[in-house]
């Protein structure tokens, strides 16, 4: 069997961008760009004013000398002549600067009488202009590409004139749930044997939190036929397939078969971890095809062990990114554990990693609290009280 580390770095090498699709603006938050973003246009496209006030030249500057003021500059809309000797030009923040003049004096700094206006206090501080240019210039590249677009991110990219983004395509994802036990959330009591479907839900949230689409979503009964209809119908929607359960070694553990008809080329099939060892992904046609274990727990972990990497990494970002560990405090014991690299949950206390303490696979309820998953190297001796461990958010 493969190591998690092994698995990770078969995922990334089949985990590449989908390719670019161009959305406007007002779409692009949360995507990744697809290629630089370069400025169309100056900015400040002239020499603005920083402050409302008076746009003077500072050779003619003398305390309580007045102005002639010859007119009005506004964002948009600039005086569109010269100032000379002993004008100046009522001016607010944004507006051009007229030509002749290289300071403005803030309206606290003037007394109005009329045409005329005259300066006091300091009047050789900032001159409160921001020159053509000053930000950005035409041409400067503003976002690069992999870039993943956040709201600042859509200032600077507005700020440059562009209207559209060339981001990369999201991973379009359906998710087939095995298993004749199982029943929409609300039905199962209904019946006498079914269990509630309680990973599809769970699922679809994880895809749109990890940049995937969902584009479908169907219960399957463990039958061949049915299942291979499926998974064909599955394949001509999504770029991934997800399917839950059918992946260990059960009579009716036909989660790899479904897919038998379309030739898979396995990327890998197994990890030694605990939970989640059943898990596999392959290449399927032009699409992928991740199984994860059916064990409701398993089925949380390894989707965010799995699935969250190969949704960044389809999307034009780096697999690594979707796995950053961190170190936390442990809160409580963790024991020695066996031959498989291990991922605890843990509860998110006061800043440190509180283990839920329970190692049932196919526990439930307990995933409710479970902020943090908690890694241990395989055939490690356990942690103590107190010790520094790596986390993950979960
Ligand atoms: N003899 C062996 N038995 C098992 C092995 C093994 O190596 N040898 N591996 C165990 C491990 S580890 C895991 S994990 C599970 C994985 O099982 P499957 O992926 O085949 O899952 P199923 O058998 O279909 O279901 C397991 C369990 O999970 C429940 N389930 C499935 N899907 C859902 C769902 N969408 N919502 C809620 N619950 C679900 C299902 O009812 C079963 O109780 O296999 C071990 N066995
Ligand atoms: O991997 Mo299974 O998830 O250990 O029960």
């Amino acid at each position: 069997m493969i190591s998690f580390d092994e698995a990770i770095a078969r995922l990334t090498r089949v985990a590449t961008p989908l390719g670019p699709e161009t959305v406007p603006l007002s779409e692009a938050s949360g995507r990744r760009l697809a290629a630089d973003v370069s400025a169309r246009l100056d900015s400040p496209r002239s020499a603005v004013s920083a402050m409302d006030g008076y746009a003077v030249r500072s050779a003619d500057l003398r305390p309580d000398t007045p102005f002639a003021v010859i007119g009005e500059s506004f964002p948009g809309r600039p005086f569109g002549k010269p100032v000379k000797a002993g004008e100046c030009v009522r001016i607010f923040t944004g507006a051009p600067v007229p030509e002749g003049a290289d300071r403005v004096v803030i309206q606290e700094n003037a007394a109005r009488d009329g045409e005329r206006v005259s300066f006091s206090g300091s009047l050789d501080g900032p001159a409160h202009i921001r020159a053509a240019g000053s930000d950005f210039g035409k041409g400067d590249t503003l976002l690069t590409a992999g870039h993943r677009l956040n709201p600042r991110a859509l200032v600077a990219a507005a700020a440059a004139d562009a209207a559209k983004l060339d981001v990369f395509r999201r991973a379009d994802v359906f998710v087939l749930a095995t298993g004749d036990e199982l029943k929409s959330p609300g039905e199962a009591r209904l019946t006498s044997d079914g269990i509630p479907d309680s990973l599809s839900a769970a699922l679809i949230a994880f895809i749109r939190d990890w940049g995937g689409v969902p584009v479908g979503q169907a219960k399957i009964a463990d039958d061949p036929g049915i299942l291979q209809a499926a998974a064909r119908q599955a394949l001509e929607h999504a770029d991934v397939v997800l399917v839950t359960g059918g992946a260990s070694v059960g009579e009716k553990d036909f989660a790899r078969d479904m897919f038998g008809f379309a030739n898979p080329k396995e990327v890998f099939s197994k990890a030694a971890i605990k939970p989640g060892k059943p898990v596999w992904l392959s290449q399927v046609g032009g699409g992928l095809v991740l199984g994860l274990p059916g064990n409701p727990t398993s089925a949380m972990v390894t989707a965010r062990l799995f699935l969250a990497p190969l949704l960044t990494g389809l999307e034009g970002g780096d697999p690594a990114e979707a796995l950053q560990w961190q170190e936390s405090v442990l809160t409580g014991a963790i024991g020695r554990n066996g031959g498989r690299e291990t991922f605890h949950r843990a509860r998110l206390s006061g800043g440190t990693a509180e283990p839920l303490g329970t190692n049932d696979s196919g526990a439930q309820a307990v995933l409710a609290e479970a902020d943090l998953l908690v890694r241990q190297a395989a055939d490690h001796g356990g942690y103590t009280d107190g010790e520094t461990v790596r986390t993950l958010d979960f």
